[in-house]
Protein backbone atom coordinates (compact mmCIF):
# COMPACT_ATOMS: atom_id res chain seq x y z
CA UNK A 1 0.00 0.00 0.00
CA UNK A 2 1.47 3.28 -1.01
CA UNK A 3 1.69 5.49 2.12
CA UNK A 4 0.58 8.92 1.82
CA UNK A 5 3.06 11.86 2.99
CA UNK A 6 3.25 15.81 2.69
CA UNK A 7 5.51 18.67 1.94
CA UNK A 8 5.22 21.48 4.27
CA UNK A 9 6.49 24.69 3.52
CA UNK A 10 7.47 27.43 5.25
CA UNK A 11 4.99 29.84 3.48
CA UNK A 12 2.26 27.79 4.62
CA UNK A 13 1.54 25.84 1.76
CA UNK A 14 0.58 22.18 2.08
CA UNK A 15 1.39 19.63 -0.41
CA UNK A 16 0.24 15.86 -0.51
CA UNK A 17 2.47 13.06 -1.85
CA UNK A 18 3.21 9.36 -1.22
CA UNK A 19 5.87 8.34 0.23
CA UNK A 20 9.21 7.15 -1.70
CA UNK A 21 12.48 6.48 0.06
CA UNK A 22 13.25 6.81 3.45
CA UNK A 23 10.41 6.68 6.00
CA UNK A 24 12.07 9.52 8.11
CA UNK A 25 10.44 13.36 8.51
CA UNK A 26 13.48 16.21 7.60
CA UNK A 27 13.43 19.69 6.73
CA UNK A 28 15.27 21.01 4.58
CA UNK A 29 15.87 24.22 2.20
CA UNK A 30 13.45 23.93 -0.68
CA UNK A 31 15.41 24.35 -4.36
CA UNK A 32 14.43 23.21 -7.69
CA UNK A 33 16.70 21.66 -10.61
CA UNK A 34 15.26 22.27 -14.62
CA UNK A 35 17.33 19.25 -15.94
CA UNK A 36 15.55 16.76 -17.70
CA UNK A 37 18.05 14.01 -17.35
CA UNK A 38 20.93 13.20 -15.29
CA UNK A 39 19.07 12.50 -11.95
CA UNK A 40 21.26 9.88 -10.41
CA UNK A 41 24.36 12.90 -10.54
CA UNK A 42 22.23 15.48 -9.42
CA UNK A 43 20.74 13.41 -6.76
CA UNK A 44 24.87 12.70 -5.84
CA UNK A 45 26.61 15.98 -6.02
CA UNK A 46 27.03 17.06 -2.47
CA UNK A 47 26.36 20.88 -3.08
CA UNK A 48 22.82 19.60 -2.53
CA UNK A 49 23.34 18.86 0.98
CA UNK A 50 21.28 20.16 3.79
CA UNK A 51 18.56 20.67 0.76
CA UNK A 52 15.12 19.55 -0.73
CA UNK A 53 15.96 19.40 -4.00
CA UNK A 54 12.60 19.39 -6.89
CA UNK A 55 12.47 17.66 -9.74
CA UNK A 56 10.96 19.60 -12.26
CA UNK A 57 10.99 17.29 -15.48
CA UNK A 58 7.52 15.15 -14.62
CA UNK A 59 9.17 11.95 -15.04
CA UNK A 60 12.36 10.40 -13.29
CA UNK A 61 13.85 7.18 -12.53
CA UNK A 62 12.90 5.68 -16.49
CA UNK A 63 16.35 4.56 -16.66
CA UNK A 64 17.06 3.46 -12.83
CA UNK A 65 20.08 3.48 -11.25
CA UNK A 66 23.79 1.96 -12.23
CA UNK A 67 26.87 2.23 -10.98
CA UNK A 68 28.63 4.70 -12.61
CA UNK A 69 26.92 8.00 -12.56
CA UNK A 70 27.39 8.76 -8.94
CA UNK A 71 29.09 12.01 -8.74
CA UNK A 72 29.84 11.16 -5.01
CA UNK A 73 29.40 8.13 -2.86
CA UNK A 74 26.21 8.68 -1.53
CA UNK A 75 23.39 11.18 -1.47
CA UNK A 76 23.57 14.27 0.52
CA UNK A 77 20.13 15.55 0.13
CA UNK A 78 17.79 15.83 2.92
CA UNK A 79 15.19 15.45 0.76
CA UNK A 80 13.71 14.53 -2.77
CA UNK A 81 10.23 15.84 -4.24
CA UNK A 82 9.15 13.95 -7.69
CA UNK A 83 5.99 14.10 -9.79
CA UNK A 84 5.88 10.35 -11.74
CA UNK A 85 8.53 8.41 -9.90
CA UNK A 86 9.17 5.42 -12.34
CA UNK A 87 8.98 1.66 -10.89
CA UNK A 88 9.86 -0.27 -13.56
CA UNK A 89 12.73 1.37 -14.79
CA UNK A 90 14.54 0.23 -18.30
CA UNK A 91 18.02 0.22 -19.11
CA UNK A 92 20.64 -2.81 -19.54
CA UNK A 93 22.93 -0.77 -16.88
CA UNK A 94 20.06 -0.32 -14.56
CA UNK A 95 20.51 -2.43 -10.63
CA UNK A 96 17.83 -1.06 -8.72
CA UNK A 97 15.12 1.73 -9.14
CA UNK A 98 15.33 5.61 -7.26
CA UNK A 99 13.21 4.11 -4.70
CA UNK A 100 15.13 1.08 -3.90
CA UNK A 101 18.50 3.85 -3.78
CA UNK A 102 16.31 6.27 -1.72
CA UNK A 103 15.27 3.96 1.02
CA UNK A 104 19.31 2.07 0.54
CA UNK A 105 20.64 5.92 1.25
CA UNK A 106 18.36 6.60 4.31
CA UNK A 107 16.92 10.00 2.57
CA UNK A 108 13.27 10.39 1.98
CA UNK A 109 11.33 11.28 -0.74
CA UNK A 110 8.03 12.66 -1.90
CA UNK A 111 5.78 11.39 -5.37
CA UNK A 112 2.73 12.48 -6.98
CA UNK A 113 3.89 15.81 -6.26
CA UNK A 114 2.47 18.96 -7.93
CA UNK A 115 6.43 20.09 -8.50
CA UNK A 116 4.74 22.81 -11.30
CA UNK A 117 3.31 24.71 -7.86
CA UNK A 118 6.08 24.04 -5.37
CA UNK A 119 8.35 25.75 -8.11
CA UNK A 120 5.66 28.66 -8.47
CA UNK A 121 5.98 28.94 -4.76
CA UNK A 122 9.76 28.82 -4.65
CA UNK A 123 10.32 31.46 -7.65
CA UNK A 124 7.74 33.46 -6.20
CA UNK A 125 8.94 33.56 -2.47
CA UNK A 126 12.21 32.43 -3.46
CA UNK A 127 14.52 29.85 -1.52
CA UNK A 128 12.52 28.86 1.71
CA UNK A 129 12.60 25.98 4.50
CA UNK A 130 10.10 23.24 4.31
CA UNK A 131 9.54 19.75 5.83
CA UNK A 132 8.89 16.04 4.62
CA UNK A 133 6.59 14.43 6.87
CA UNK A 134 3.88 12.20 7.45
CA UNK A 135 1.23 14.82 8.99
CA UNK A 136 -0.11 17.38 7.44
CA UNK A 137 0.37 19.34 10.95
CA UNK A 138 2.41 22.18 10.60
CA UNK A 139 2.98 22.85 14.26
CA UNK A 140 4.34 19.63 14.63
CA UNK A 141 7.62 21.61 12.44
CA UNK A 142 9.91 23.19 14.36
CA UNK A 143 10.35 25.55 12.09
CA UNK A 144 12.83 28.05 14.11
CA UNK A 145 15.58 24.75 13.84
CA UNK A 146 18.25 26.33 11.80
CA UNK A 147 19.22 24.64 9.00
CA UNK A 148 22.87 22.90 9.18
CA UNK A 149 25.76 25.06 9.12
CA UNK A 150 28.91 23.77 8.74
CA UNK A 151 28.08 21.34 5.66
CA UNK A 152 31.50 21.63 3.95
CA UNK A 153 33.33 20.00 7.07
CA UNK A 154 31.00 17.13 6.86
CA UNK A 155 30.75 16.44 2.32
CA UNK A 156 34.50 16.91 2.53
CA UNK A 157 37.47 14.23 2.89
CA UNK A 158 39.55 13.70 6.12
CA UNK A 159 42.45 12.75 4.38
CA UNK A 160 44.82 13.33 1.11
CA UNK A 161 44.05 11.13 -2.14
CA UNK A 162 46.72 10.35 -4.61
CA UNK A 163 45.51 9.69 -8.28
CA UNK A 164 48.26 8.96 -10.24
CA UNK A 165 49.07 10.38 -13.40
CA UNK A 166 52.36 11.68 -15.92
CA UNK A 167 51.21 15.77 -16.47
CA UNK A 168 51.12 18.25 -13.98
CA UNK A 169 50.36 17.88 -10.61
CA UNK A 170 46.86 19.40 -9.03
CA UNK A 171 45.68 19.53 -5.70
CA UNK A 172 41.99 19.49 -5.75
CA UNK A 173 40.43 21.05 -2.72
CA UNK A 174 37.22 18.79 -1.84
CA UNK A 175 34.64 21.45 -0.74
CA UNK A 176 32.39 18.22 -1.60
CA UNK A 177 34.14 17.63 -5.28
CA UNK A 178 31.80 16.05 -7.91
CA UNK A 179 33.72 13.55 -9.23
CA UNK A 180 33.82 14.60 -12.85
CA UNK A 181 36.25 17.07 -12.25
CA UNK A 182 39.10 14.64 -11.17
CA UNK A 183 38.09 12.42 -14.20
CA UNK A 184 38.44 15.60 -15.87
CA UNK A 185 41.77 16.08 -14.89
CA UNK A 186 43.08 12.75 -14.69
CA UNK A 187 41.85 12.25 -18.42
CA UNK A 188 44.55 14.90 -19.12
CA UNK A 189 47.20 12.90 -17.71
CA UNK A 190 47.27 15.13 -14.76
CA UNK A 191 48.42 13.52 -11.22
CA UNK A 192 45.71 14.72 -8.72
CA UNK A 193 45.72 15.08 -4.86
CA UNK A 194 42.33 15.57 -3.54
CA UNK A 195 42.79 17.15 -0.09
CA UNK A 196 40.54 18.43 2.61
CA UNK A 197 38.76 21.47 2.46
CA UNK A 198 41.06 23.33 5.32
CA UNK A 199 44.26 22.31 4.23
CA UNK A 200 46.80 24.85 5.03
CA UNK A 201 49.30 26.71 2.77
CA UNK A 202 52.10 25.58 4.38
CA UNK A 203 51.02 21.79 3.52
CA UNK A 204 50.19 22.50 0.17
CA UNK A 205 53.45 23.23 -0.15
CA UNK A 206 54.73 20.07 0.70
CA UNK A 207 52.83 18.83 -1.84
CA UNK A 208 54.89 20.98 -4.29
CA UNK A 209 51.56 21.28 -6.88
CA UNK A 210 51.71 22.43 -10.26
CA UNK A 211 48.45 23.72 -9.93
CA UNK A 212 45.36 23.97 -7.29
CA UNK A 213 41.50 23.95 -8.12
CA UNK A 214 38.77 24.56 -5.35
CA UNK A 215 36.32 22.37 -6.04
CA UNK A 216 31.82 22.81 -5.62
CA UNK A 217 29.90 22.51 -2.47
CA UNK A 218 27.53 23.55 -0.35
CA UNK A 219 26.32 25.86 1.73
CA UNK A 220 26.91 29.74 2.09
CA UNK A 221 30.56 30.20 0.67
CA UNK A 222 30.39 33.25 3.75
CA UNK A 223 31.05 30.19 6.03
CA UNK A 224 34.58 29.66 5.52
CA UNK A 225 35.47 32.80 6.27
CA UNK A 226 38.34 31.66 8.99
CA UNK A 227 39.94 29.95 5.80
CA UNK A 228 39.79 33.36 3.63
CA UNK A 229 43.63 34.05 3.97
CA UNK A 230 44.73 30.72 3.29
CA UNK A 231 42.21 30.72 0.28
CA UNK A 232 44.10 33.91 -0.96
CA UNK A 233 47.64 32.56 -0.40
CA UNK A 234 47.69 29.40 -1.49
CA UNK A 235 45.98 31.01 -5.00
CA UNK A 236 48.36 33.53 -5.08
CA UNK A 237 51.10 30.80 -5.32
CA UNK A 238 50.02 28.46 -7.71
CA UNK A 239 47.93 28.30 -10.93
CA UNK A 240 44.46 28.20 -10.04
CA UNK A 241 41.04 26.96 -11.25
CA UNK A 242 37.59 27.64 -9.13
CA UNK A 243 34.26 26.31 -10.06
CA UNK A 244 30.97 26.99 -8.17
CA UNK A 245 32.12 27.48 -4.60
CA UNK A 246 35.09 27.58 -5.33
CA UNK A 247 34.99 30.69 -7.92
CA UNK A 248 32.61 32.33 -4.55
CA UNK A 249 35.59 31.43 -2.25
CA UNK A 250 38.51 32.95 -4.30
CA UNK A 251 36.32 36.28 -5.43
CA UNK A 252 35.65 36.42 -1.56
CA UNK A 253 39.28 35.86 -0.27
CA UNK A 254 40.31 38.60 -2.48
CA UNK A 255 37.56 41.37 -0.89
CA UNK A 256 34.85 41.13 -3.39
CA UNK A 257 30.78 39.94 -1.48
CA UNK A 258 28.62 37.49 -2.28
CA UNK A 259 25.00 37.41 -2.21
CA UNK A 260 22.13 34.95 -2.50
CA UNK A 261 19.40 34.77 -5.77
CA UNK A 262 15.79 34.68 -4.86
CA UNK A 263 15.92 30.81 -6.25
CA UNK A 264 19.29 30.03 -7.49
CA UNK A 265 20.03 28.88 -10.98
CA UNK A 266 20.02 24.76 -11.38
CA UNK A 267 19.45 23.05 -14.38
CA UNK A 268 21.82 22.42 -17.52
CA UNK A 269 20.55 24.88 -19.93
CA UNK A 270 21.85 28.11 -18.17
CA UNK A 271 23.38 30.17 -21.10
CA UNK A 272 26.16 32.45 -20.34
CA UNK A 273 28.37 35.18 -22.42
CA UNK A 274 32.28 34.49 -22.89
CA UNK A 275 32.83 38.35 -22.66
CA UNK A 276 36.50 38.04 -24.35
CA UNK A 277 34.85 36.31 -27.39
CA UNK A 278 31.25 37.43 -27.26
CA UNK A 279 30.29 33.94 -27.26
CA UNK A 280 27.35 32.30 -25.50
CA UNK A 281 27.53 28.65 -24.13
CA UNK A 282 24.92 26.43 -22.46
CA UNK A 283 26.27 25.29 -19.18
CA UNK A 284 25.23 23.47 -16.36
CA UNK A 285 24.53 25.15 -12.96
CA UNK A 286 24.06 24.50 -9.18
CA UNK A 287 24.08 27.81 -7.03
CA UNK A 288 21.83 30.16 -4.69
CA UNK A 289 25.28 32.46 -4.51
CA UNK A 290 26.64 34.94 -6.36
CA UNK A 291 29.58 37.22 -6.86
CA UNK A 292 28.11 40.58 -6.48
CA UNK A 293 29.40 43.11 -9.66
CA UNK A 294 29.87 45.64 -8.17
CA UNK A 295 32.49 44.25 -5.37
CA UNK A 296 34.78 42.60 -7.59
CA UNK A 297 37.69 45.00 -7.25
CA UNK A 298 38.77 45.58 -11.23
CA UNK A 299 42.57 46.25 -10.23
CA UNK A 300 42.99 42.57 -9.20
CA UNK A 301 39.76 41.03 -11.54
CA UNK A 302 38.23 41.29 -14.80
CA UNK A 303 34.63 39.65 -14.83
CA UNK A 304 34.88 36.90 -17.62
CA UNK A 305 31.52 35.47 -17.60
CA UNK A 306 27.80 36.58 -17.38
CA UNK A 307 24.55 35.08 -16.89
CA UNK A 308 23.02 36.12 -20.08
CA UNK A 309 19.09 35.75 -18.14
CA UNK A 310 19.69 37.74 -15.37
CA UNK A 311 22.99 39.40 -16.09
CA UNK A 312 24.81 37.85 -12.94
CA UNK A 313 29.06 37.27 -12.15
CA UNK A 314 29.44 33.76 -14.05
CA UNK A 315 33.33 34.38 -14.28
CA UNK A 316 36.11 35.80 -12.75
CA UNK A 317 39.76 36.35 -14.21
CA UNK A 318 42.40 37.35 -12.44
CA UNK A 319 44.57 40.51 -14.64
CA UNK A 320 47.72 39.54 -13.44
CA UNK A 321 48.16 36.25 -11.74
CA UNK A 322 47.21 32.63 -13.02
CA UNK A 323 43.79 32.81 -11.24
CA UNK A 324 40.58 31.55 -13.49
CA UNK A 325 37.10 31.26 -12.05
CA UNK A 326 33.56 29.82 -13.14
CA UNK A 327 30.07 29.87 -11.59
CA UNK A 328 28.86 27.22 -13.63
CA UNK A 329 30.15 23.46 -14.03
CA UNK A 330 32.41 22.99 -16.99
CA UNK A 331 32.55 19.15 -15.50
CA UNK A 332 28.52 19.09 -16.90
CA UNK A 333 27.18 15.59 -15.15
CA UNK A 334 24.41 16.38 -16.05
CA UNK A 335 24.24 18.70 -18.72
CA UNK A 336 25.96 20.10 -21.66
CA UNK A 337 30.13 19.87 -21.68
CA UNK A 338 30.44 22.78 -24.12
CA UNK A 339 32.67 24.78 -21.29
CA UNK A 340 34.75 21.43 -21.26
CA UNK A 341 37.56 23.31 -22.63
CA UNK A 342 37.80 25.28 -19.46
CA UNK A 343 39.93 22.77 -17.71
CA UNK A 344 42.46 22.40 -21.01
CA UNK A 345 43.07 26.05 -20.67
CA UNK A 346 43.64 25.50 -17.10
CA UNK A 347 45.93 22.59 -17.77
CA UNK A 348 47.58 24.99 -20.36
CA UNK A 349 47.35 27.67 -17.61
CA UNK A 350 49.70 25.61 -15.35
CA UNK A 351 52.23 24.88 -18.53
CA UNK A 352 53.05 28.49 -19.53
CA UNK A 353 53.70 28.68 -15.75
CA UNK A 354 56.01 26.36 -15.94
CA UNK A 355 57.89 27.70 -19.04
CA UNK A 356 56.67 24.75 -21.08
CA UNK A 357 55.37 25.33 -24.70
CA UNK A 358 51.67 25.00 -25.06
CA UNK A 359 48.95 24.89 -28.00
CA UNK A 360 46.77 27.65 -27.53
CA UNK A 361 42.98 25.48 -26.88
CA UNK A 362 40.13 27.09 -28.64
CA UNK A 363 36.35 26.14 -27.95
N1 LIG B 1 27.57 23.90 -6.64
C1 LIG B 1 28.14 24.73 -5.79
O1 LIG B 1 29.36 24.74 -5.59
C2 LIG B 1 27.22 25.64 -5.02
C3 LIG B 1 27.92 26.75 -4.27
C4 LIG B 1 27.07 27.34 -3.16
N2 LIG B 1 26.76 26.35 -2.18
C5 LIG B 1 25.81 27.95 -3.72
O2 LIG B 1 24.73 27.43 -3.54
O3 LIG B 1 25.88 28.98 -4.36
Amino acid sequence: MMKKGYLLLESGQLFPGVRVGASSSVIGELVFNTSMTGYQEIMTDPSYAGQIMTFCYPLIGNYGVNLHDNENAKIQMQGVLFSNLCELPSHYQSIKTVDEWLKQSGVPGLATIDTRAVVKAVRERGTMKAAISDSPDFSLIDWKQPLPQDMVAKVSTSKMTVYEGEGPHIALFDYGYKKSMLKALLAEGCKVTVVPFDTSSAAIAELHPDGVMLSNGPGDPIQLQPLFGEIKKITSSYPTLGICLGHQLIALAYGAKTGKLLFGHRGANHPVKELKTGKVWMTSQNHSYVVEKESVNSQNFSISYLNVNDGSVEGLSHNTLPIETVQFHPEAHPGPDDTHPIFLKFIDMIKQNKGEVTHAVTY
